[in-house]
């Protein structure tokens, strides 16, 4: 980064106005809206599912993109301004952003679940504008300090990092136990790892595309498997088996959103075991509701992260638990933005990161 000095900064922004729409807008910059805040200058932001999805859709769910909005919300940056009361981060500092901001007053923010916020405003869910600009403006408490061991380019994937650490935490995975992953995505891959650092130990990576079960061979997996266009059942089996657990597995994250995963999935999960819900496909499926009854399997949903998940993500990083870095496939500049959605788009990248506007690559 060129400068810290705010006023030197450029606060560029990648905008999609309408599906498949987008343009590079200079937007205001942002002032601190509490004291409470910092300005952070975004060094580098990953490119989400969820990203391409907006842009190619202008919806997800009920969440439609009714006026411009700036995409991106997996980023890191360097601190340029603190406000009066903040005590723990400092201009030049180099933090991952938590790119949603709860109400910190509801029943589920007061739980400690502050995910499950119903006024959370998220970085690129509509109406709220997103991190692929220059200057983002954050309470500084969900900015994280990056040790001096992780870079800004790590520092952008602390995002899907945490999802993976809130994913396995619903899971409550312990050391020995044996793990299968549905989906081999950037979430899928994290999942596996986190799920390695927690100590399990047989890891099944499981997806249709043999390129990512290569990858995930290489990454955190004990095992793979490719789903077949068979019965979930007899998938299930397969999987069984190739783990050495024919009876079933002690949890099983699925993380497609596939209907044909998270049928496989039940069948999978050992009796007694645990089934956590992190991929978000089709909001209604054909579900094994008489298995998963009879198992008595406990059944979680998984979203997004809350207390400690990003703390812990940085630490995994920094203590070389997680390998983020083998995830990122390209850095691309700013200008180069669109290109590198229609590159995600086409499915062979895993992680693609967009250099902030005031960034040199
Ligand atoms: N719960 C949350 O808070 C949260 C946060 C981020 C992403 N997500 C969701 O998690 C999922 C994974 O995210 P991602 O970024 O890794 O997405 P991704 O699309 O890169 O990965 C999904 C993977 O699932 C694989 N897949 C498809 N059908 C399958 C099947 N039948 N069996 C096994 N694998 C199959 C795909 O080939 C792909 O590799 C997405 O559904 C995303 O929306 C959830
Ligand atoms: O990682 C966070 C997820 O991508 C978001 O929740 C997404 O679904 C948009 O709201």
């Amino acid at each position: 980064m060129a400068s810290l000095n705010k006023e030197e900064l450029s606060n560029l922004s990648f905008v999609l106005k309408k599906p498949l729409e987008v343009a590079f807008e200079d937007r205001p910059k942002p002032s601190l809206a509490s004291p409470h805040d910092v300005l952070v200058a975004v060094n580098y932001t990953g490119i989400c599912g969820s990203d391409v999805h907006y842009w190619l859709h202008g919806a997800i769910g009920h969440f439609v993109v009714k006026d411009p909005m700036v995409l991106g919300h997996e980023s890191a940056g360097t601190v340029v301004q603190v406000g009066d009361a903040v005590k723990t981060l400092a201009v030049g500092d180099q933090v991952a952003l938590e790119p949603g901001y709860p109400c910190r007053r509801c029943a589920p923010c007061l739980a400690g679940k502050y995910n499950l916020c119903p006024e959370m405003a998220f970085a690129a869910t509509p109406p709220y504008d997103g991190t692929l600009t220059g200057l983002w403006s954050s309470p500084a408490d969900f900015c994280y300090k990056l040790p001096a061991a992780v870079s800004l380019q790590e520092g952008a994937l602390i995002e899907p990092l945490a999802v993976a650490v809130h994913i396995v935490r619903q899971a409550s995975v312990t050391p020995g136990q044996s793990v299968v992953v549905m989906g081999a995505g950037p979430v899928g891959l994290l999942c596996a790892a986190v799920a390695k650092a927690h100590g399990a130990s047989t890891i099944v990576s499981v997806d249709i595309v043999q390129s990512k079960l290569d990858f995930a061979a290489g990454f955190a997996a004990t095992h793979t498997y490719a789903s077949q266009r068979i019965p979930a059942a007899d998938n299930a089996k397969a999987i069984r088996e190739l783990a050495g657990f024919p009876d079933g597995v002690d949890v099983v994250i699925d993380a497609s959103g596939a209907e044909p995963s998270i049928q496989a999935a039940i069948h999978t999960v050992r009796m007694g075991g645990t089934y956590v819900q992190g991929g978000m496909g089709k909001p209604d499926i054909t579900f094994p509701i008489m298995t998963m009854c009879l198992k008595e399997v406990t059944v979680k949903g998984s979203f997004r992260y809350g207390p400690g998940d990003y703390r812990l993500a940085v630490e995994l990083v920094a203590t070389g638990k997680v390998d983020v870095k083998k995830l990122v496939t390209s850095v691309v500049s700013f200008d180069q933005a669109e290109e590198a959605f229609k590159k995600v788009k086409e499915g062979e990248a895993i992680k693609v990161l967009i250099a902030g506007p005031n960034e040199k690559i």
